[in-house]
């Protein structure tokens, strides 16, 4: 913090959906400072340039990572691809904060993170530090943390509800089914051919079909809650609109368990969180419920089938699934009241 008390803030990729998205909620901040941006191909311009939404704003003009100036920062967010953030972190200042959005730091086995993303893990000391921060399940280490790995935007929808199901052991946890869905938004903003309108717009698919990289971070979740290795089925899809995520879960009850047990225990689990709320037995969330802004609305249903639930979860996949988490995690590693800037509510319809 500077002497005016105010935290210093840079973003590595901000000229990137996430990068915009931090600074529209940063905007509103009234204790941090934005001193460093820094873009890819944008470097060298003002973010107005790239956001026009955001050009009102008084901010640094886009750099190249190896020209900003990382020491003038207390806490840094880093929204670059995943691959590209371990070698980036582990050669910034040791008294500046992390909060990577990325998936290098978010499998704590340097192993699994080879299997998923190809490669050998760059900075495997540095991963043994990176707290995985969905704040509501780790706030206590989030504090203490100097490198917290934001989680990815499936993974925060889909660990909501189910990590406090599995902690009761109140559903079979070798029967977990995850059936998600997501607005383009959270393939980034670089031309990608999958991206187009005419691949997205008047339909739905499924894509990494039993192979996609949020399986394994799902499931490190949920082992940890269980206190035993859990497998999940997880299958996403693309929706032709701009942001959001529904993660269906079906699921088994344990013998003795009901809908409504499930519903309960998820509602106390997360008592007096400003961010998770939990609908009445059998009412549905949808994303636009949750759009723009950091909540994150739960609903449990009976299934006709005997025996079963389905638990529906909805995020917005650059709020709650990225840039709000991320500054939520901030305020909690500054010290700063939790909430702050973040409170605007969901913009509907
Ligand atoms: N979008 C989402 O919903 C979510 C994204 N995430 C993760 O957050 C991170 C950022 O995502 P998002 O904002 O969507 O991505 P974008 O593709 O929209 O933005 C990426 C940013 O990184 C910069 N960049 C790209 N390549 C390089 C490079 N080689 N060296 C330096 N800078 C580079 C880009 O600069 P420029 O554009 O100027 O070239 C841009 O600022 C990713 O790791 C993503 O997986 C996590 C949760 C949800
Ligand atoms: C629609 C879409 O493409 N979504 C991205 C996930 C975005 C996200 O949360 O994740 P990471 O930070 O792990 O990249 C995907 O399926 O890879």
């Amino acid at each position: 913090m500077t002497a005016s008390n105010e935290l210093r803030v840079g973003i590595l990729g901000a000229s990137g959906y996430t990068g915009a998205e931090l600074i529209r909620l940063l905007a509103q901040h009234p204790s941090t400072r934005v001193t460093m941006l820094t873009g890819d191909r944008a470097a060298g311009k003002p973010l107005g340039d790239v956001f026009p939404h955001l050009a009102y704003l008084d901010l640094p003009i886009l750099t190249k990572i190896e020209d900003a100036k990382v020491d003038e920062c207390d806490l840094i967010f880093c929204a670059l691809p995943h691959g590209t953030t371990q070698e980036v972190i582990a050669g910034l200042p040791k008294q500046v904060k992390v909060v990577d959005l990325s998936a290098d730091f978010r499998l704590h086995n340097v192993d699994t993170y080879a299997e998923w993303y190809g490669h050998a893990h760059q900075a495997p000391e540095l991963q043994k530090e990176a707290v995985y921060g969905i704040t509501e399940l780790a706030r206590e280490a989030v504090a203490k943390a100097r490198l917290v790995a934001n989680p990815g935007c499936y993974p925060t929808a889909a660990q909501l509800p189910l990590v406090p199901l599995v902690e009761a052991g109140l559903i079979d946890s070798d029967d977990i089914i995850i059936d998600a869905k997501s607005g383009v938004s959270g393939a980034g903003r670089a031309a990608k051919e999958g991206s187009l309108f005419t691949e997205v717009a008047e339909g739905i698919h499924a894509y990494g079909v039993a192979s996609h990289r949020h399986a394994p971070e799902i499931e490190q979740g949920l082992t940890a809650a269980a206190g035993r290795e859990i497998r999940v089925n997880f299958t996403p899809h693309l929706m032709p609109m701009s942001r959001g995520i529904l993660s269906t879960a079906y699921v088994k009850l344990e013998k003795g368990a009901s809908a409504a047990d499930l519903r309960d225990a998820i509602a106390k689990r997360y008592e007096g969180e400003p961010f998770v709320r939990v609908l009445p037995l059998g009412q549905v969330p949808a994303t636009r419920h949750v759009r723009g802004s950091n909540h994150t609305l739960i609903g449990v249903v009976a299934d006709r089938l005997k025996g079963r639930a389905i638990v529906i979860s909805v995020i917005d996949n650059l709020v709650k699934g990225a840039s709000g988490q991320a500054v939520q995690n901030m305020n909690v590693m500054a010290g700063l009241p939790e909430t702050t800037a973040l409170m605007q509510p969901p913009m509907f319809p």
